[in-house]
C-alpha cells in the first residue's frame, strides 16, 4: 500500500468515525452524559422494574409513578411539564421514589447534571430572604432548563418551605409554549412533603378497620382529599398556593405509612445489599425495635423504614 493512499484512507476513516460521531448523538451521548439521554419506552422499563423490585407497600405510589412518567416521556409535544406531588408519612419512600425517577431518565441519577435537587431549609432557610430566593429560583430553573429541556427539578421538604416561594416558578409550570425564547414543557418537578400524611393515615386507618385490604385502596379515595388538606395546611408550602388553584399540579401522589412487615422487607434488602445472610432472627428484632401507632392497634411504624439501618448496625 502506498503511502499517500494509505494516508487518504485513514483521513477517510477519521472523517467518517467523525461524521458518524456526530450522526449518532447516541454513541456519543455512552461516553459522556447527555440531556435527553434515555428514550422514554426505555426508561418507563427501567422505571417500573426498579419501582417493583425496590419499593414495598405503595400499590398506588407504583401505579400512577409509571403511568405519569412514562406517559410523560413517551410523549414528543407536551403540552407543560410534568408536576408530581408526593405526600405521605417520614419514611415511606418519598426521596427512594425521586431518586428511583431520576435513574430511570439518566444514568447518574440524583448526581447527574439534569437532575437539581433543593432541601428547602437548606437552600431558602432564611424568611426574610425570601424575595431573593424567588429570584434565584426563577433563575435556576431558567437557566438549566436552556441547557437541557429534560431537566428534572425535585424540591424536598416542601412542608418547610415559606409560603409563596414556589409560587415564584408558576409561570414555567403552565401550558405556556415559551417563555422569553425557553420551552420548559419537557422537564419535571417532583415536590416531596409530609404534608397529608395525617389525612392519608386517617384514610388507610379506616380502610384497615373496615376490614379492607390494603391493596385495594384506590387513589379516587386518597386523591382530592389529600390535595384539599395540602391547599388549607398553613405550613404545606402549598398553603394557598396558585399552583393548586390552578391545578398545575399534575398528580398528588398519596404514600402510605407502612406495616410490620414492610419494616421486615426493608431489613431484609439492607442486609442483603451489605453482602450479609438474611437471618430472620435479626429481621424480627429489628422490626420488633421499631415503634408503631396508633397505640391501641399497633399497625403503622412511626418512622417508616427510616431508621432500620442504624439499628441493624447494632446486630452486625
Ligand atoms: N416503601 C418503601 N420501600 C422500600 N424502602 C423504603 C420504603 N420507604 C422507605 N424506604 C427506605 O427507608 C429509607 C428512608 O426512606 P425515604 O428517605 O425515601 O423516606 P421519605 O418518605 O422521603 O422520608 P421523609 O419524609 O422523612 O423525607 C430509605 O433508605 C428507603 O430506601
Amino acid at each position: 500500500v502506498e503511502p499517500i493512499s494509505l494516508g487518504l484512507a485513514l483521513a477517510g476513516a477519521a472523517a467518517s468515525a467523525l461524521t458518524g460521531f456526530i450522526s449518532y448523538p447516541r454513541l456519543y451521548c455512552y461516553f459522556t452524559e447527555c440531556c435527553l439521554q434515555r428514550p422514554g419506552a426505555r426508561a418507563g422499563a427501567v422505571l417500573e422494574q426498579e419501582l417493583d423490585k425496590r419499593l414495598f407497600g405503595q400499590h398506588l405510589v407504583k401505579k400512577v409513578v409509571v403511568k405519569a412518567v412514562t406517559g410523560f416521556l413517551n410523549n414528543a409535544n407536551p403540552k407543560k411539564p410534568l408536576t408530581l406531588s408526593l405526600h405521605g408519612w417520614t419514611g415511606t419512600g418519598k426521596n427512594l421514589v425521586s431518586k428511583i425517577i431520576a435513574e430511570s431518565i439518566y444514568e447518574g441519577g440524583l448526581s447527574s447534571k439534569y437532575v437539581h435537587h433543593f432541601v428547602s431549609t437548606l437552600h431558602f432557610p432564611h424568611r426574610q430572604n425570601i424575595t431573593q430566593y424567588k429570584d434565584q429560583l426563577q433563575m435556576w430553573v431558567r437557566g438549566n432548563v436552556s441547557a437541557c429541556a429534560r431537566s428534572v427539578f425535585i424540591f424536598d421538604e416542601m412542608d418547610k418551605m415559606h409560603a409563596g416561594l414556589i409560587d415564584s416558578i408558576k409561570p414555567f409550570l403552565d401550558y405556556y409554549e415559551q417563555l422569553d425564547g425557553v420551552s420548559y414543557r419537557k422537564a419535571i418537578f417532583i415536590f416531596l412533603s409530609n404534608a397529608g400524611a395525617e389525612k392519608i393515615t386517617e384514610v388507610a386507618l379506616d380502610f384497615w378497620r373496615s376490614g379492607k385490604r390494603r391493596e385495594d385502596l384506590e387513589l379516587q379515595d386518597l386523591e382530592s382529599s389529600v390535595s384539599v388538606s395540602v391547599f388549607n395546611n398553613k405550613n404545606s408550602g402549598f398553603w394557598h398556593s396558585s399552583l393548586i388553584d390552578r391545578n398545575l399540579i399534575d398528580y398528588f401522589i398519596p404514600f402510605l405509612p407502612l406495616e410490620y412487615k414492610h419494616v421486615k422487607m426493608c431489613v431484609r434488602v439492607e442486609l442483603e445489599s451489605r453482602g450479609n445472610y438474611v437471618d430472620e432472627e435479626i429481621v424480627t428484632q429489628v422490626a420488633d425495635e421499631m415503634t408503631y401507632f396508633p397505640k391501641e392497634e399497633r399497625i403503622y411504624s412511626d418512622k417508616g423504614c427510616k431508621t432500620v439501618y442504624t439499628k441493624l448496625d447494632f446486630y452486625l
